[in-house]
């Protein structure tokens, strides 16, 4: 349950939690433009974390200055599924989040125990905030289901095996799923997650939490997946 500081949440909240090329994003985006819901990428956020360290000098290794910086992180992050733009101290960081030097770098942020804390509080502020405008919400990253929102209406694992996963991500970033680039992509996906597990439980469903594995299904099987859940919990 959501520790006792916590005011409810306003909305219909739909929490999914993955690892990395699980689907989360792009399958949590379109969930939420079927259902008229507002959509929260928390990924994004420690992301955004770790683009304003950079830009600020910080060394990522120092805790201590990386919860500083997050404490006063100037973000703007959108809730529009069509247009989930984010800018840190007015600069539109959208696609600067999502380079490499961010992604091989994000995971010595989100690791930072204070910096969860700082951008929980916030995530719960954002989801809120959503649903109450749109009427639900789809929340999306690591510790929703069972930290951010535990309190949530719908709770999600979204899972895929390695294999889907690497290529996936092999395809995304480099036009296909050769050995070659599944090997340039494994930094990104396997040690990653390697990394992340250290502080949130993302590979196996807590209690009240529905497992979807899409492994064997394509995108729009997931997304209808998803939707079969959410219908569930809506009878
Ligand atoms: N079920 C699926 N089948 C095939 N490709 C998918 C599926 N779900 C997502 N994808 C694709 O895989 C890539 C990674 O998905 P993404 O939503 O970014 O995952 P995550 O947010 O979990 O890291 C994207 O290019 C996306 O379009
Ligand atoms: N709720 C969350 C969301 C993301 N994170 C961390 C884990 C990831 O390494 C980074 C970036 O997350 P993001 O969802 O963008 O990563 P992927 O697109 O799934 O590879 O943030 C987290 O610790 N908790």
């Amino acid at each position: 349950m959501p520790a006792a500081a916590d005011t409810p949440l306003a909305g219909f909240v739909i929490a999914i939690d993955g690892p990395s090329g699980s689907g989360k994003s792009s399958v949590s985006k379109q969930v939420a433009r079927t259902l008229g819901f507002a959509f929260l990428d928390t990924g994004a956020m420690y992301r955004s974390a770790t683009w304003w360290c950079l830009d600020q000098g910080i060394d990522l290794d120092d805790a201590e200055a990386v919860t500083a910086a997050t404490a006063q992180l100037p973000l703007t992050i959108g809730t529009d599924p069509d247009l989930p733009e984010v800018h840190v101290h007015g600069v539109d960081v959208s696609a600067a989040i999502r380079q490499t030097r961010i992604s091989e770098q994000v995971s010595k942020v989100a690791t930072i125990i204070p910096v969860r804390e700082i951008l929980r509080q916030l995530q719960r502020r954002l989801i809120s905030e959503a649903g109450a405008a749109k009427g639900g919400v789809v929340a999306e990253g690591r510790d929703i289901t069972t930290v951010v929102a535990p309190d949530a209406q719908v709770r999600i694992l979204l899972t895929a095996s390695e294999e889907a996963r690497l290529a996936r991500r092999s395809t995304e970033l480099h036009g296909r799923a050769d050995a070659a680039s599944v090997a340039a992509t494994r930094t990104q996906i396997v040690d990653r997650d390697r990394a992340d597990s250290s502080v949130s439980e993302f590979t196996v469903a807590a209690d009240g939490v529905t497992t979807v594995d899409t492994s064997d299904l394509d995108f729009g099987q997931s997304v209808a997946a998803v939707l079969q859940v959410v219908d569930a919990a809506r009878q």
